[in-house]
């Protein structure tokens, strides 16, 4: 379970000043549920799961993830949560089944868990054909389904997934929406970032609108519906978020 309350991050930067990333923003995800968090760019998407995630730590208010506190318990929470991050760096030489077993290594986990949880994630994924090749050879897709099984090796209760099928073809973005449908099937918490209306539409329970720093919008999808007298989710998004940016 995540529950943010009036999560805000300032940064100040040297030319633009004091930047409010996020504002005030408060939500809540159960188990076995998707919180989609739908933005446009510069929004507040990725500073909101970085403090989820306890890479940052919030400049007000906190959150409880997996029932932790992410100011007072970050290092318990980072090894309940995975976090897929928007850019993330996978090394070259490395195949597939080495780099998951170095994360493995990093959580703790010792050879024999390593290797059911590689050919769980494997199957999962649909990985088995390139897990023995290294990652500069990869696809796109490829390289998007190693991420997501080294981000996932330790099993965490919680996962944060920052725009993940950014950058994929169709097919390869439907595989990722198909596993992440899993994960819920099988009671995890996600929180799962994106642009994309048709994902959201497609996969999330409910969906926080953030613009300018600010969670703009908040519900299910028909409550949403409901309250803006819109079908289209392309269309509440641009009543909700149209105007200018905040930061
Ligand atoms: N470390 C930082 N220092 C200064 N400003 C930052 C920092 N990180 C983010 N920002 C600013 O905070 C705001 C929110 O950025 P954030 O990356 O959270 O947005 P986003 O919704 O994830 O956007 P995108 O879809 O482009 O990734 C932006 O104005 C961004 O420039």
């Amino acid at each position: 379970m995540i529950v943010a309350r009036n999560l805000t991050k300032v940064f100040r930067d040297k030319k633009r000043g004091e930047i409010r990333a996020v504002d005030d923003v408060s939500f809540t995800c159960e188990p076995g549920r998707i919180y989609g968090l739908l933005g446009a760019n510069g929004a507040g998407k990725t500073t909101t799961l970085r403090m989820l995630a306890t890479l940052i730590a919030p400049s007000s208010g906190g959150a409880l993830v997996a029932g932790l506190d992410v100011v007072k318990q970050p290092a318990v929470v980072r090894a309940r949560v995975g976090f897929l991050a928007a850019s993330t760096a996978l090394y070259a030489r490395l195949t597939a089944r080495e780099t998951i077993t170095y994360f493995g290594r990093l959580h703790g986990l010792d050879d024999a868990r390593i290797a059911s949880r590689i050919a769980r994630l494997a199957d999962e994924l649909g990985m088995h054909e390139f897990l023995d090749r290294r990652v500069d050879t990869f696809s796109t897709g490829m390289k998007q389904k190693t991420s997501i099984a080294r981000t996932l090796v330790h099993d965490p209760d919680v996962l944060i997934l920052d725009e993940p099928t950014l950058g994929l073809d169709v097919m390869a973005a439907r595989g990722i929406v198909r596993f992440v449908r899993e994960c819920r099937a099988r009671g995890k918490t996600v929180i799962y970032s994106t642009h994309i209306m048709s994902e959201v539409e497609k996969l999330c329970d409910r969906v926080g609108i953030i613009h300018g720093g600010r969670l703009v919008a908040e519900g299910t999808l028909d409550e949403l519906r409901a309250r803006h007298g819109e079908r289209d989710l392309e269309e509440i998004f641009v009543k909700v978020a149209g105007g200018e940016a905040v930061v």
